[in-house]
């Protein structure tokens, strides 16, 4: 058996010069054993290396899986192979065969954390455990980024632990290089990584990101090991990205958190602030108290690894299971996550989003005053004021989704998860419920100021002038179905507010007082430029549109010629015939304003006529 050693000199940047074990580079040189793992475009197996009779795993990529550039995935395998620092994963070798390039890696036993949590912690890790491992993870990301690379995808999933209880940061399949030019460094405007753990500025795609991406990461990581999933991983992947730009950033709860630290708490709000340049380098955070708490690799081994099945044997059963639950279809909430999880994996290769139609929708979430998190991805959330730290509460605000429907058939929005019920919000509560296949409303009954219409042609809600808090509190006063209805149609989703009831909403009775409050929010009429979308809005919504305008008009109308009849003092001059004689219209102002009045009158009833044949149209 041949054990050769070489030297190899420092490059790209990863470190010093080391010697280490030649590993071979032809396929027979190695067996495969059992799978141990699988990714979007990989399995990984227990291998061995048979010159050096020391078992790896093989981590096989198939390229006619990825989407990925052959030349990229090379470069990756290459830096693996650079890598020297034993909380990041390295590659012994790499080298392809037929359609696939195989990556040879040291077998880490445990597997990853997320696979340690399914089998055996379900809800999460105990405090000390989450401390060791996190801290290995960050030493993994400060010798990263200070070498110039994003990792771009730390999750549980991706932190593996060896037999020895050593924890390693996996996954190079999309990490950037931040020094790059060129391909790479485009990389970076790029959308990769895995939605739940995904930076907001990511998904935003605006100004691209920088290595603080990772530590939002970490921090959703944090989350993910204290409860045994990560938040909001219960929903589809629109769905996430709406929420992590839309939301306050999810953290710890003082309340449904109570076994764990201060200090804990603090160190994941930190991470997830929505800024990234207000968030810690790895370096800072390992300074943090938190990480007092961490022991030693043993400890780890201890604590997760002693009594566990093999690898292997775990792999399996944790895929049968998923396999069993899926062909029942029988989702036991914790199992919906895994499901979703594979759904996540999947799509990072596979999604194209549309990030103006989400923009466009994020900015129809009308904002509330207070700074409040929604803590979890359950329909039921936990808010504690006090849980907020002063960064955060200066975050963005708790956002309302009034109504959305899903215009695919994708069944998995999960209606299950809104039926059941009834989700507490400070000062108010908001009723979910389903009235048809796909379409889940959310009454609000809140006492948010944030104004309760958003024009629907709106940039953005930070574009937009707040309304005063009294005039949006004058609206809210009111009937409810008097406002104008909120309607966009773009994209995917289709967001009105879902206490508007169409036959309601048609009742003419509007007040005078109520419609100069709601002039100023009235959506401009938008005609949709598809003749699908123009189908779909004509279902209710352009009629509602079409309404509203015409109502503002005549309540605007009748307010002028009320106007109007006082300036002219006299109804007299109103009646004389004289008046509508052209050439005394000049010289008198009382008979030209009764010709104006005439006018008016005539299209005040033009429009009533308008109003009835739309009522009629809505009805038929
Ligand atoms: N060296 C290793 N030892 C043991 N298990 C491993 C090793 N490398 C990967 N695995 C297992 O295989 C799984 C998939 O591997 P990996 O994450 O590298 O693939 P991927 O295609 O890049 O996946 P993704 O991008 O979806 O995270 C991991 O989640 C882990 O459970």
């Amino acid at each position: 058996m041949a054990k050769a050693w070489e030297k190899v000199a420092t490059a790209a940047g990863l470190g010093g010069s080391w010697e280490r074990r030649k590993y071979p580079i032809r396929v027979e040189d190695y067996e495969l054993y059992e799978e141990i793992g699988q990714g979007v475009s990989a399995i990984v197996y227990r291998s061995l290396c048979k010159p050096l009779d020391e078992i790896v795993a093989v981590k096989v990529l198939d390229f006619e899986r990825t989407n990925s550039d052959l030349n990229n995935i090379m470069r990756e395998a290459q830096t693996m192979i650079l890598i020297d620092q034993p909380n990041v994963m390295k590659a012994h070798c790499s080298f392809t065969n037929n359609h696939s390039l195989w990556v040879v890696m040291p077998y880490m036993a445990g597997g990853s954390c997320l696979h340690i949590m399914k089998s055996v912690y379900p809800d999460g890790f105990e405090e000390a455990v989450i401390a060791t491992v996190l801290r290995e993870v960050l030493k993994g990301l400060e010798y990263l980024h200070h070498h110039g690379h994003i990792h771009r995808d730390v999750k549980a999933g991706n932190i593996l632990v060896d037999s020895r209880g050593v924890v390693k940061l996996g996954d190079f399949g999309v990490s950037a290089c931040l020094f790059d030019s060129g391909d790479r460094q485009r990389a970076r405007n790029t959308f990769v990584g895995t939605p739940c753990w995904m930076a907001p500025e990511v998904m935003e795609q605006l100004h691209g990101y920088d290595f603080k991406a990772d530590i939002w990461s970490f921090g959703i990581t944090a989350l993910e090991l204290a409860h045994g999933h990560a938040p909001f991983s219960k929903f589809p992947p629109m769905k996430v990205l709406l929420m992590t730009l839309q939301n306050a950033p999810p953290g710890l709860d003082y309340e449904r958190d109570k076994k764990f630290s201060r200090h804990f708490k603090q160190m994941v709000a930190m991470c997830l602030v929505k800024d990234p340049s207000k968030r810690p380098t790895a370096k800072k955070l390992l300074k943090q108290p938190f990480f007092k708490q961490a022991r030693s690799s043993d400890f780890i081994s201890r604590k997760l690894l002693e009594g566990l099945p093999g690898l292997g044997a775990r792999y399996l059963a944790l895929k049968e299971k998923d396999e069993v639950l899926l062909s029942q279809k029988k989702m036991p909430d914790g199992q919906k996550e895994e499901i979703s999880q594979d759904e996540y994996k999947r799509g990072i290769s596979s999604w194209n989003f549309d990030m103006d139609d989400l923009k466009s929708q994020a900015s129809l979430i009308t904002e509330c005053d207070d700074s409040i998190s929604c803590k979890d991805s359950d329909a039921s959330c936990f808010y504690d004021l006090d849980t907020i730290l002063p960064e955060r509460a200066t975050g963005p605000h708790m956002s309302r989704v009034f109504s959305i429907k899903y215009d695919t058939d994708t069944e998995y929005i999960n209606a299950q998860d809104y039926k059941r019920g009834t989700c507490k919000w400070p000062g108010q509560e908001t009723q979910l419920h389903r009235n048809s296949k796909h379409q889940i409303n959310i009454h609000n009954r809140d006492k948010c100021n944030g104004g309760p219409l958003q024009v629907a042609d709106e940039p953005s809600p930070e574009a937009v002038p707040k309304v005063p808090k009294s005039s949006a509190a004058n609206v809210e006063d009111h009937d409810d179905r008097s406002k104008p209805p909120l309607i966009q149609q773009r994209g995917r989703f289709k967001v009105t507010p879902g206490h508007v009831e169409l036959d309601k909403a048609h009742s003419p009775g509007l007040q005078k007082s109520h419609s100069m409050q709601a002039i100023s929010h009235l959506p401009s009429l938008s005609i949709p430029s598809s003749i699908e979308a123009a189908s779909t809005i004509i279902g209710g919504s352009l009629y509602m549109q079409l309404y509203n305008v015409l109502q503002t008009n005549m309540l605007q109308r009748e307010q002028i010629l009320h106007a109007m009849k006082q300036l002219s003092g006299c109804d007299m001059a109103m009646t004389s015939p004289a008046c509508i004689a052209p050439a005394s219209r000049a010289s008198s102002p009382s008979s030209a304003l009764s010709i104006d009045r005439s006018l008016l009158e005539a299209a005040h009833e033009k429009e009533k006529e308008l109003v009835n044949e739309i009522t009629e149209l809505q009805w038929r």
